[in-house]
């Protein structure tokens, strides 16, 4: 028979349901079965005879059983509650939820200040904003001049916002016009088609007509379906609007920002502007600006090809160079590369006109040469040469010009002279001769193409050099008689197509210093070089000189004043910048020296390729590694056009001299030679050389003036004698004999 405890039911929920009931560790809880109650005239169930092993338990032994099952349960929750509640602080207090909450922040203040931007800017538009700020700065900086420009500006927009509004029931009217004409000219038309169907008997009108219906329904039908997502989508759209507008204008508080910040695009607008050109720390800008004073602006900061251009009048006292020099600080006040930022002096000293590229708009570069793989050239029209900051193509115009390239080491010069040369050899008419006086592979390409090729910095290549130089020379004159001979002044397309000599001629020599202070060689050179380029251009001969830093010594200045086209990479002074870009460039704001050498690598200030005095270029690269030779593959085609053009390699014609390698003559040895015993009239002596090594370029076409030269370089005076300049073998072998002792002194 079953015992159990009969007093009053447990009030507590059956304590089998709830896991809780569990004992604390170290707690032994007794195990309580309650006994179903039953009615006494209940009939026996098999409960009523199972046999339950159970122990009795007194009152308070109860109670206190569960009391310890309370206590429990309580700290059971208490340590759930605890577990919870750490979870949400370590989540709470996570970097990656902190970033979270402050970029949703972030984005909410930003969106709030893109619909306030929007408010200010309607107000702005509505009162004329702009035009009032930019009158109170010229006022506060008592100019005049802008003052009543301003004042004028605002006005003729006030007139242009009057003529609008008045004409704007004209436009509605015409408007109206246009789209009920356009109805009925589809009414009319729809009727015309279904007649013309029924008449023909290819259909009939009636379905002609339905068909039409049925097509309009549909249209309508789409529209209706996509009318409702358009309409949910479109507070998204505000809102993403407002955002991006917020972006543009409005400015985060700094402890909204985070790390991802400083990467983001920061649109450049006065406001921008005005905060990096304060961060220069100018103590005349921050003055100007702390007086609560809006800058004043020629061009407000408006899209401007890959990037946003503003002309700026700078507050008294600071000149747009002052700024120029910074342009490292102002870029990272502009969130940009300082290669993305551009200062230069605009009209006036304190005038600055500020471009700055689109964020990563420059990073590459000018872009593929647009020639790489197919095209041609015809070099009466120029020759592709790079890309303006804005991103506009630029072309080098080449015809009746000579081009002067310079920069510092390193910086693009030979690449650019390349690319010249790529564009030239890709007009089957040119002729290509390259002189390079230097051991480099920079033009090894070019050679199959060329007609004259020199690489090298011996002696012998120097002479090789001065050698073409005078055929040049004489090249010129004799293109010359020809023009006399067509009666025109200069070489035209058709002419220079014709095969008669006039073919465009482009001539390049690399490290034009290295030949021009050649000791021995030089002097002639230098005096060629200017004959040529003052002569050549309109004879079809383009000369391009590319050198270091041009000074009077490394270039002679007729050369620098007859280059019309000037390439300036990266130079150290206003001298090599106003030789490279002409006289007065420096002081008018056309500055090489503001490139930043390595920053700047490929990109170029040039003169004469646009009507603008100067343009800001980056310039096409075309590789001659040997693992990524673009060059050989455009030769490649330049000769294959040239053949399907029937034609030889132009200037091909002419026998090619190519020195002994380590041949050298000694020119007092030599006069030992041609001299008997009496002294012999220069002029007649210079045959006698030329005569005795025909190849040796150096007594190509000598003359005696010449030879006086350059037996004076080598100590020996030739009298005039009634100008005639006798050589006299007894001075020429006396100072053979010293210069045999001189080399005997150098022995020991
Ligand atoms: N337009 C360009 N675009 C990109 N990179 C360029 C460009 N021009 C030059 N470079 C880089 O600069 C390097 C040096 O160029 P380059 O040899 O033309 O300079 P340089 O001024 O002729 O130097 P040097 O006076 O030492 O001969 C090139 O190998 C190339 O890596």
């Amino acid at each position: 028979m079953s015992d159990h405890h009969n007093t009053t039911p447990p009030t507590v929920e059956d304590p089998t349901m709830d896991t809780r009931d569990q004992p604390t560790p170290g707690e032994e809880l007794a195990e309580v079965h309650y006994l179903p109650q039953r009615h006494p005239d209940a009939a026996p169930t098999p409960m009523d005879t199972e046999v339950v092993e159970a122990e009795l338990v007194s009152d308070e032994d109860w109670h206190r059983l569960q009391q310890a099952k309370r206590l429990a349960r309580y700290q059971g929750y208490r340590r759930d509650i605890v577990t919870v509640a750490r979870g949400v602080r370590t989540v709470a207090t996570h970097q990656h939820t902190k970033t979270a909450g402050k970029t949703l922040l972030a984005a909410g203040v930003t969106t709030l200040q893109g619909v306030e931007s929007w408010g200010r800017r309607a107000w702005d538009a509505s009162t004329m904003g702009v035009y009032r700020r930019q009158i109170k700065a010229a006022e506060a900086m008592g100019d005049r001049e802008a003052l009543a420009e301003w004042t004028e500006r605002k006005e003729a927009s006030a007139e242009r916002r009057h003529k609008r509004l008045m004409d704007l029931p004209k436009i509605a009217w015409g408007v109206s016009k246009v789209i009920l004409g356009s109805l009925a000219g589809c009414v009319a038309l729809t009727l015309l088609v279904g007649l013309f169907v029924q008449l023909s008997g290819s259909g009939e009108f009636v379905k002609v007509i339905s068909g039409v219906l049925a097509a309009m329904r549909w249209i309508f039908t789409s529209i209706a379906v996509a009318w409702t997502p358009f309409v949910m989508a479109l507070p998204a759209f505000v809102l993403l609007a407002a955002y991006r507008e917020g972006r543009r204008r409005g400015q985060a508080p700094a402890w909204l920002a985070t790390a991802r910040e400083a990467d983001m695009d920061a649109a450049i607008d006065e406001t921008t502007i005005a905060r990096a050109l304060e961060a220069l720390r100018i103590p005349q800008i921050n003055a100007y600006l702390k007086q609560g004073l809006p800058l004043q602006y020629l061009t407000t900061a408006r899209a401007d090809g890959r990037g946003t251009h503003a002309v700026i009048r700078l507050p008294a006292g600071v000149t747009a160079e002052k700024i120029a020099r910074r342009r490292a600080d102002l870029a990272t006040g502009l969130h940009r590369l300082a290669k993305e930022v551009w200062p230069t002096t605009g009209s006036e000293a304190g005038i600055l006109d500020l471009w700055v590229a689109d964020k990563g708009a420059l990073a590459e570069g000018a872009g593929p040469y647009p020639l790489l793989t197919d095209g041609a050239v015809d070099v009466f029209k120029g020759v592709p040469f790079g890309k303006t900051l804005r991103g506009n193509p630029l072309v080098a115009p080449l015809m009746e010009r000579n081009t002067i390239t310079g920069g510092m080491p390193g910086q693009g010069k030979s690449s650019a002279a390349r690319v010249i040369m790529a564009g030239a050899a890709l007009d089957p008419t040119a002729e290509l001769r390259i002189y390079v006086p230097d051991a480099n592979f920079d033009f090894e390409a070019f050679k199959p193409r060329c007609s004259r090729y020199v690489m090298g910095a011996e002696d012998e290549k120097i002479a090789q050099i001065l050698a073409d130089l005078r055929e040049l020379h004489a090249e010129v004159q004799a293109r010359g008689e020809l023009l006399i001979k067509f009666e025109v002044p200069a070489v035209t397309r058709e002419l220079a197509s014709k095969n008669v000599g006039l073919h465009p001629l482009f001539c390049l020599l690399e490290e034009a210093h290295v030949a021009i202070q050649h000791p021995k060689y030089g002097k002639e050179i230098s005096k060629l070089l200017v004959d040529i380029v003052r002569l050549g251009r309109k004879r079809g001969i383009h000369l391009i000189v590319s050198t270091q830093a041009p000074t009077k010594d490394s270039m002679p200045r007729d050369v620098t004043r007859n280059c019309s086209n000037g390439i300036a990479f990266a130079v150290g002074d206003h001298v090599a910048n106003d030789a490279l870009l002409g006289q007065g460039a420096y002081a008018a704001g056309h500055r090489a020296t503001e490139l930043i050498p390595g920053t700047d690598k490929g990109t170029a200030v040039v003169k004469g390729f646009t009507g603008e005095r100067s343009d800001i270029v980056q310039v096409y690269f075309l590789d001659v590694a040997r693992d990524n030779d673009q060059v050989t593959p455009i030769i490649e085609r330049s000769l294959a056009a040239i053949e399907d053009a029937g034609r030889g390699l132009p200037g091909g014609d002419r026998p090619v001299r190519e020195i002994e390698p380590g041949k050298q003559r000694d020119l007092l040895e030599d006069l030992d030679e041609v001299l008997g015993n009496d002294p012999v009239p220069a002029a007649r002596v210079a045959p006698l050389l030329s005569a005795l090594d025909p190849d040796w370029p150096p007594y190509q076409g000598l003359t005696g003036t010449r030879l006086c030269a350059e037996l004076a370089m080598l100590g020996v005076k030739v009298p005039s004698s009634k100008n005639r300049y006798p050589i006299d073998p007894v001075t020429i072998r006396e100072a053979l004999a010293v210069a045999a002792t001189a080399d005997l002194d150098d022995d020991e």
